[in-house]
């Protein structure tokens, strides 16, 4: 499990860690890090243009150590000062490695090979000041290393509150901060690489603000059928979505479901539909008991319908589209699966303040429903009641396309009701469709139909120990 710390738990590790070490120690282990990432992204050092963007405090410390390291091994570094106090002793070494030292724009060269964003780093306020900005935009098109965190964005929240770096790659250091998964911060922070400052010890104990579910993790939880399984112990799952208007919803919400995780899968909506998911999907039978219900994709004006009929089963639900809107009350146990506008819907916000904010609105949407709320987009997140919050870094753009949600929903469901608690089932299925996506698109256009046909192959590289 991947697991990002909040601020105050990364300073209280980092003093119980200083203490039975050295002066200076975790500020060399973060250097060392930090230029050996550079170099790798450089291809090298020798030669390579390297300019520091260096604030007042520690962060700026590491970007001057680490730019003595590189300095020493043959790159022409500057530091471009934003402050007129930074750290001595890496200001110090940095001269020392044969580094150049910038108090303004003015005298700093115009090209460069990287440029290393050590503004701000966890002790930084949002936004970044005019000389920041203008520093920023002294290097268009070059490759932006932010250290630790790109300065600007606020690293508990994953907030945007004006000007911020976008880095192409940030190094961080001990554990994750929150807006590296956090949209819209995490769209900022690039490729993560995370230096080991020996840390973990000292965090044990620190609840995770968000946690991301890594291949190992998946394929623990992953559902498998013992020896004496049989298609009823495997779990059914049932289906109620798709309207005359939108067939289409029932078949990708039916595709999702039958991926395999479960013994069967039902599904219930008008005759025309039912014909043609029966056709698309002979497996597919009609109504009965299940352990499960999807209700919602494609349902329009049924979706209230839907929702009831589901409720009456008394099983757990999950919880989408149509039917979203006739959620009226505490659902323990469910699932519900909203993006960004029909979350706003919900709560009766603004769909640009959920975008802004979407893990304070997923947190209190799992509060008011009593349930698990899978709030989707880029960065995908799952919240429960207690406040836990798991991310989906798998998935790629090119899953933004119509019906990829359906599938979704018919996933989650396969997962609730082969027996994950809805915690899991959400985080899983979520995990699964982005890894899906990833490997159906191959670096081209998708469609929703290609990612459920993937998940099949998806789950067989897993369960053999790939990926
Ligand atoms: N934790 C660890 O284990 C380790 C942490 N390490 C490193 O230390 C970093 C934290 O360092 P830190 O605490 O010195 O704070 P930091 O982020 O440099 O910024 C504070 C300074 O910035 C200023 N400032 C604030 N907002 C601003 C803004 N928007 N725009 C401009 N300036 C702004 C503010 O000055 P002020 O404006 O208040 O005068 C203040 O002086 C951490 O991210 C990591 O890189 C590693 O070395 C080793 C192990
Ligand atoms: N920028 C993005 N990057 C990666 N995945 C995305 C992005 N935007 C949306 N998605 C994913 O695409 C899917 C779209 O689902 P949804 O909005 O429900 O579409 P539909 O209602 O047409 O089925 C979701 O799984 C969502 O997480
Ligand atoms: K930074």
């Amino acid at each position: 499990m991947l697991r990002a710390h909040s601020v105050a738990d990364v300073r209280r590790a980092e003093s119980l860690a200083m203490a039975q070490l050295p002066d200076g120690a975790l500020m060399q282990r973060a250097a060392a890090g930090l230029a050996a990432a550079v170099t790798d992204l450089l291809g090298g050092t020798y030669g390579r243009r390297v300019v520091l963007l260096v604030g007042a405090g520690d962060n700026g410390g590491d970007a001057l150590w680490a730019g003595a390291r590189l300095a020493g091994r043959g790159a022409h570094v500057e530091a471009l000062l934003l402050s007129d106090r930074v750290h001595d002793e890496g200001l110090a070494a940095l001269r020392r490695a044969g580094g150049l030292v910038r108090e303004d724009l003015d005298g700093l060269a115009a090209g460069a090979d990287v440029v290393l964003d050590g503004i701000v780093g966890i002790g930084g306020r949002p936004g970044l000041r005019p000389d920041a900005v203008a520093a920023l935009d002294r290097f268009p098109g070059v490759p932006v290393v932010a250290v630790d965190v790109p300065s600007g964005v606020d690293v508990d929240t994953g907030r945007l509150d004006g000007p911020h770096v976008r880095a192409d790659l940030t190094v961080t250091f001990g554990t994750h901060k929150a807006a590296h998964l956090i949209d819209p911060a995490s769209m900022a922070s690039g490729a993560l690489h995370l230096v080991d400052l020996g840390l973990d010890p000292f965090l044990e104990h620190a609840a995770p603000v968000v946690e991301a579910l890594q291949p190992d993790d998946v394929r623990a939880l992953l559902p498998r059928p013992g020896p004496d399984a049989q298609k009823y112990t495997r779990g059914v799952v049932g289906v109620r979505a798709g309207s005359g208007t939108y067939p289409g919803a029932a078949l990708l919400a039916v595709a999702g479901a039958t991926s395999g995780l479960v013994g069967m899968v039902r599904y219930v909506g008008p005759d025309a539909v039912a014909d043609t998911v029966r056709t698309a999907h002979p497996e597919v039978v009609g109504a009965g008991r299940v352990q499960a219900w999807v209700v919602g994709p494609g349902g329009g004006d049924d979706g209230a319908q839907m929702l009831a009929e589901a409720r009456a089963d008394d099983v757990p639900l999950v919880v989408d589209a149509d039917a979203l809107r006739h959620v009226d009350g505490p659902l323990p146990g469910c699932v519900l699966t909203p993006h960004a506008g029909e979350l706003s819907a919900m709560l009766d916000v603004e769909r640009t303040e959920v975008e802004a904010a979407p893990l304070r609105f997923v947190r209190e949407a799992a509060g008011r429903w009593d349930c698990v709320v899978l709030l989707k987009g880029h960065h995908t997140l799952v919240a429960d009641p207690r406040g836990r919050v798991r991310v989906t870094t798998t998935g790629v753009p090119w899953l933004a396309t119509a019906g990829a949600g359906d599938v979704l929903s018919g996933l989650v469901g396969s997962l609730l009701a082969a027996g994950l608690d809805s915690y899991d089932a959400a985080s899983v299925g979520s995990w699964l469709h982005g890894a899906a996506a990833t490997q159906a698109s191959g670096g081209g256009p998708l469609t929703a139909g290609r990612v459920a046909v993937q998940i099949p192959r998806l789950l067989r590289e897993l369960l053999a120990g790939l990926g």
